[in-house]
Parts: C-alpha cells; structure tokens; sequence
C-alpha cells in the first residue's frame, strides 16, 4: 500500500484550566490516504475540533500538545518527544513559520461550521477570496482575481462576475458555504479538513453541498478529513470512518463495515440516534445520559457509564486497540480475552434500559449467546 498522505500518531492535546487538565484529545491514531474522505465522528465534546486545530498546530491557551507525531507527506507537523522527563518539539519538527508559509492554506486548508466566522463581513466576497489567493499561490492581483471568479463559477455560484462584488450579509448560508469550499479550494490543497461545514445549514442546502463536495473530490482528487456528529452525513461523504469518544478513537472502519458490520457498543447507539429511511422518527433512540468530563475521565473503558452492555470488567480494564477484521479497529473488552462473558452486567441506568427494552434476548438468539 502506498503510504498515507497525513498519518497522525498517538496525538495528545491538553487544555490546563482551573478546573483541572482537560485531556481533549488523548492518543488518536489514524491515517489519511490520498483521495480519501475520512470522518471523524462523535458527540459534542468528543474533542474532535481539537485533534483537528491539534494538526493545523492551531490550538490556543490554555491548551498545549502534549505528546505524538503527525506526518503530512512525510514531514513531521508534529513531533513531540520525550527528553530526560520533559516534552519538548523535535529538531525536525516544521517551524511555525513554515506551517504557516507551506502548509496551511496552501498544502492543507479548512473550512469551519460558520462561515461568517472566516468572511469579514466589512468586505465583499469576492476581495476576500482574491486576497486568499493573491497571498497564497504568488500571483498577481489580476490574476487572483480571475481564479476567484473562476472557482465561485466552480462551487455553483450564479453569476459570478457581479456576485464577486457582494458582501457576505448578502449571500444565504448555503452560498456563504460555498464561498468557503471556493476558498479551501483554490489553492488545490492535498487536504481539506471540514469541520461541521454542513450543520447550520437546512437538510436540502446541506444535500446540495454534499453532492458538490462529492463532484469536487472528484475532479481535484482532494483528501478531506470530515468532522461531524451526523451518521446521516458520515453515510453519504465518508469511505473511512473514526468514531470518537471522550478524547479516544473507539472504531475505525471502512464507511460500510462500520454501518453494517458494528463493533463498538457506542457506534451502535450513535446509529441507533439517528433517523433511517426504514425507521420511524418514534423509534428513535438517543444515548443515555450525558458523556463524562474529560478532566476526569471514566476508568477502564471510558464509554462503560453510558453503555448498554458494560459488565463489571468494564469500568477495571482499558480495553486495547486492535484490529478485529481487516482494516475494521475497535477497543471494547467485548473482543478480547478478559472475561467479558463470564463477567456480570453492571448495574446502571443504559443496561437497565437496555435489558428492559429486550434487545439482550435478540441479540443471545442471533449470536447463539456468546462472542
Ligand atoms: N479552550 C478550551 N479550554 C478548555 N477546554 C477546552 C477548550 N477547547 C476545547 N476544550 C475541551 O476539549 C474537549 C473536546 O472539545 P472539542 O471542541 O474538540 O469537541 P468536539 O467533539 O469538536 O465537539 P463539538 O462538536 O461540540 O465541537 C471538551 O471537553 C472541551 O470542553
């Protein structure tokens, strides 16, 4: 296999706050391949955001990478390494100068939830997307000028000549988002990381922006990271998916395998909370109860407070990382040999509801009654 365009590390990103040390981002290992859209999935506070400003090297105070390494095209972005006790940036590791003259913008770009977060609503649109690529791609004012209008035409806006000379207020939120897509864009990255760039957005204009999306990936053959809490989503733009929990990658498959083939217990009950064609609205399931602080983090496995199948061996063993079919990686005790079977269920309110509900009995007579 050819080797992957970004591969991230054992990244840990913590936030010092008077409350405690946040450990956002906690060992999350996974790779990008050329071409690929790879999701990154989970709850709010999951600390998506954070692995992904953690590989832009755009994290503020209070929070600070404390450790692992992220290779982009074989370069390390991030390389944090022990030294006689203490953490400190390797020799090789890229300076801020060059993360800010090589690659970002130009190498790996992004586009956030709001895009008036990213467009100055003093300044018209098209200024602002000329100004991008003036800066970043060396070229005369002319010509940024003729690529922005060139890549709003791209991203479907209608009459790009004259619309080039809007302000944001005047474009509606799908455009607006539009106007960001043109701006990642335009500098032909190899990587894109969206964050959320469809949740303010209503279920027709988010089609419509994953449908361009989908053609753009496939005309520039760009990679994207997509950051969201949305299976719906995930199911339509993703071909890999990380499923994250508490700071942790828990699964990590194939879009496919992770849908139909299911390992982890908090994968399932994030599928189960989202609407199916085949589903009615009342079916609906959301997860019980609310995730942990991640100052404070739960022991053993972290999802073992929420979980419907959490056995008393949960909350004592850290369940490792494996693959447990090809290219499909999971930690739960479920697939390892610690005696989850043998061990009885916890009592809490997600086993309690979930025994009552009678899905333990399907699932003993569709599995024979063990793993
Ligand atoms: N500036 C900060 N100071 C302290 N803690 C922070 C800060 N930013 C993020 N965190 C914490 O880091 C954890 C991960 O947050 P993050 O924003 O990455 O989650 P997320 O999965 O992206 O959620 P959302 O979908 O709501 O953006 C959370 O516990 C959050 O409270």
């Amino acid at each position: 296999m050819t080797e992957p365009l970004l591969s991230v590390e054992n990244l840990q990103t913590r936030f010092y706050t008077e409350e405690g040390v946040v450990r956002a981002v906690d060992g999350v290992s996974f790779d990008v391949y050329e071409g690929e859209i790879v999701g990154l999935v989970g709850e709010s506070g999951a600390g998506k955001s954070v692995a992904t400003t953690s590989i832009m090297r755009l994290v503020e105070e209070p929070g600070e990478i404390v450790g692992g390494r992220v290779e982009f095209k074989g370069e390390p972005i991030v390389d944090i390494v022990e030294d006689g006790g203490k953490r400190r940036r390797s020799d090789e590791m890229l300076s801020n100068r060059e993360m800010r003259t090589r690659i970002r913008g130009r190498e790996i770009a992004i586009i956030f939830q709001d895009p008036m977060e990213a467009l100055n609503p003093v300044f018209t649109v098209g200024s602002q997307l000329r100004e991008f690529i003036e800066i970043n791609r060396d070229v005369s004012k002319q010509e940024a000028k003729e690529t922005a209008i060139e890549m709003l035409h791209e991203v479907g806006i209608p009459e790009p000549e004259s619309r080039y000379d809007s302000y944001p207020h005047q474009f509606s939120g799908g455009m607006r988002q539009r106007v960001l897509i043109a701006m990642a864009l335009s500098c032909e990255p190899s990587l894109i990381i969206a964050d959320e760039p469809t949740t303010a957005l209503d279920v027709t204009v988010e089609g419509q922006i994953l449908d361009l999306v989908d053609d753009l990936q496939a005309k520039y053959d760009t990679s994207f990271i997509w950051v969201t809490h949305d299976m719906g989503v995930v199911a339509e733009v993703c071909d890999r998916v990380n499923v994250m929990y508490l700071g942790e990658i828990i699964e990590q498959a194939p879009v496919d395998d992770l849908f139909y083939e299911t390992k982890h217990p908090y994968t399932e009950a994030l599928l189960r909370s989202i609407p199916r064609p085949d589903q009615r609205v009342d079916e609906l399931e959301p997860i019980t109860g609310v995730m942990p602080e991640a100052i404070d983090p739960p022991s053993g496995c972290r999802f073992h407070t929420r979980c419907p199948e959490a056995r008393e061996v949960c909350p004592r063993v850290e369940p490792a990382y494996q693959e447990v079919a090809d290219g499909h990686h999971v930690s739960c005790v479920k697939y390892e040999d610690v005696g989850y079977d043998e061990s009885p269920p916890l009592d809490t309110e997600a086993t309690n509801a979930f025994a009552a509900s009678g899905m333990l009995d399907e699932e003993a007579e569709t599995d024979g009654g063990s793993r």
